[in-house]
């Protein structure tokens, strides 16, 4: 049973993977409008911005191996990363909530996750992160920022009394500039240890006294 829903979840990755192969050209438009103004998220509504499938699978085994049940995931866009996050949580009996800004773009990853047949592990909260993950009172096994970069920190800290020693934190787009200025704060923090992968671009976030 797993598996055959396991492959309808890669299935679905794959076609969404092929339908990004245009994404390099629309995220110029995107950055084309914001040449004279602050960059805004509508300029990407059709860009799928994922994150790689490498990514992904070692999403898949951090889930697995460290047995992670709630996920909450900030950035849905289409929604590859929460499906790379169905494919974890459907072995550990977890769910997502995951988070998008843009109606349009929500509207089509709630239709992906029921084409990939995962509706069920995927709650969609519609609007801007910082009011739907507001009143959060579950703890969180993996959170994953993947929105817009100024939110990071004030999301991270709006979100902290939700971990616990067993937390996860995927901190995706780590070297562009705002990130590294949330990293410093996080990485001031005694509570906190970072670890970089793929090269800098990720850098994930835990807890110094985890449970082993
Ligand atoms: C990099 S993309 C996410 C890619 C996705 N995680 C994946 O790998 O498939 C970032 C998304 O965050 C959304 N976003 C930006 N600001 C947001 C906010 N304040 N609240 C919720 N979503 C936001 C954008 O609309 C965009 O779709």
């Amino acid at each position: 049973m797993i598996t055959s829903q396991q492959n309808q979840i890669k299935t679905t990755i794959s076609e969404l993977f092929e339908d990004s192969k245009y994404d390099m050209l629309k995220m110029m438009k995107g950055a084309a409008k914001s040449v004279f103004r602050a960059m805004q998220p509508l300029d990407f509504k059709d860009a799928y911005l994922s994150i790689s499938k490498e990514q992904g699978e070692s999403l898949i085994k951090l889930i697995t191996d460290n047995k992670l049940k709630n996920s909450v995931e900030f950035g849905t866009s289409f929604g590859i990363s929460t499906l790379f996050l169905a494919q974890g949580v459907i072995e550990t009996g977890g769910h997502i909530i995951t988070t998008e800004l843009i109606d349009s773009k929500a509207k089509k990853a709630i239709e992906n996750f029921e084409r990939a047949g995962v509706s069920d592990l995927i709650e969609v909260r519609v609007g801007d992160a910082m009011e739907t993950l507001k009143n959060h009172d579950e703890p969180i096994d993996l959170l994953l920022l993947d929105g817009w970069k100024d939110l990071y920190l004030p999301l991270f800290q709006m979100l902290e009394s939700n971990f616990h020693s067993n937390t996860f934190i995927y901190v995706d787009n780590a070297e562009m500039s705002e990130v590294k200025t949330f990293l410093n704060v996080i990485r001031q923090n005694s509570n906190y240890q970072l670890q970089s992968q793929f090269g800098g671009k990720v850098v994930l976030i835990t807890l110094k006294t985890r449970y082993k």
